[in-house]
């Protein structure tokens, strides 16, 4: 078989799909070992597709993380239902990731498989079910989860795991690389993702804004790279970057008394774009107000989504 990047080994695409906060990014960075995708308390925190990618001597696994499967009301949400429908469709093995750890009333709880089978009809590609957040829980808790999620679909494997404590994610990744095919890698060996470095600094900066603002700021918060700028020994990257906020009101929420909370966010994201990119970051940041920015298809371009 011919290969661009060396011998034929294990390798496909495979995507991770479930509920908003389910545990998708963390899960994803806990394979790659590194922080690619944001993670966030509040859901839909994922919005763009990032792939990651697990390299060994025997395999190569390219990971996507799909925004959560949920109902799509505003335009930004149709597109992001587009892109975790469409990435389900051209992978090689799909994995459903769902968050066990929330007791639930046994309606919700059959409203919530019900959901499940819906998405997974869908799904051409062989499923695997991953049962996350089991550090929360108690061990004899997971057995009658895993005989429930075994029962509504065929899955080729139900896995609980800890995306956070890594527990049993090299379980899973074994039941993942047994079940793809013999081909080419799809990438080079020695890169992680294919998100450019830009786009990554902004997932980090919004990351942080989530973070530090606690529950005032909504979920319309999104972040523009105005500039990256790598000086030419590469000893110092300076990143100009607006937050866009949805309203002049959420204005004093990001920034804070004199500057205060924009400077914490600010310091926050930098350490986390130092130990991404390897290098000293001068990061300039500012707030501006786009009102109904996620409504506005062409702005939402200019995001890169
Ligand atoms: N205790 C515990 N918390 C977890 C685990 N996995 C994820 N979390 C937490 O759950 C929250 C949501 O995690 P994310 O990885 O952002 O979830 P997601 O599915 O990517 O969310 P969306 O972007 O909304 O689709 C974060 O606060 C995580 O720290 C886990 O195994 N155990």
């Amino acid at each position: 078989m011919d290969d661009l990047f060396g011998k034929p080994v294990k390798s496909g695409i495979v995507a991770i799909v479930g509920p908003p906060n389910a545990g998708k990014s963390t899960l994803l960075n806990c394979l790659l070992g590194q922080k690619i995708s944001i993670v966030s308390p509040k859901p839909q925190t994922t919005r763009n597709r990032i792939v990651g990618i697990v390299n060994d001597s025997e395999y190569q696994v390219v990971f996507l993380d799909t925004p959560g499967l949920h109902k799509a009301r505003e335009p930004l949400n149709i597109e992001m239902v587009r892109v975790a429908l469409e990435s389900l469709a051209e992978v090689d093995l799909v994995l459903f990731l769902v968050d066990i750890s929330l007791p639930l009333p046994e309606k919700i709880q059959q409203k919530r498989n019900e959901e499940v089978s819906e998405y997974l009809k869908k799904v051409e590609s062989p499923a695997i079910m991953v049962l996350n957040k089991v550090d929360q829980i108690d061990r004899k808790k997971v057995l009658p989860f895993i005989d429930a999620y075994a029962k509504l679909f065929p899955f080729q494997a139900v896995v609980p795991i800890s995306a956070l404590t890594g527990d049993g994610v090299d379980v899973l990744l074994d039941e993942i690389v047994t079940r793809l095919p013999l081909g080419p890698r799809y990438f080079p060996e020695d890169i992680p993702t294919d998100a450019s470095e830009r786009f990554l600094c902004g997932e980090i900066i919004r990351e942080k804004v989530f973070l530090l603002t606690g529950q005032e700021i909504p979920y319309s918060t999104a972040v523009l790279i105005e500039s990256f700028k790598e000086d030419t020994d590469k000893k110092l990257v300076t990143i100009h970057a607006a937050v866009v906020l949805e309203k002049n009101s959420q204005k004093g929420i990001v920034i804070g008394k004199g500057g205060k909370k924009l400077k914490s966010i600010g310091i926050a994201a930098r350490k986390d774009i130092e130990a991404l990119i390897g290098t000293k970051v001068l990061l300039k940041l500012w707030v501006k107000v786009k009102k109904n920015w996620s409504q506005d298809e062409r702005f939402l371009k200019e995001l890169g989504m």
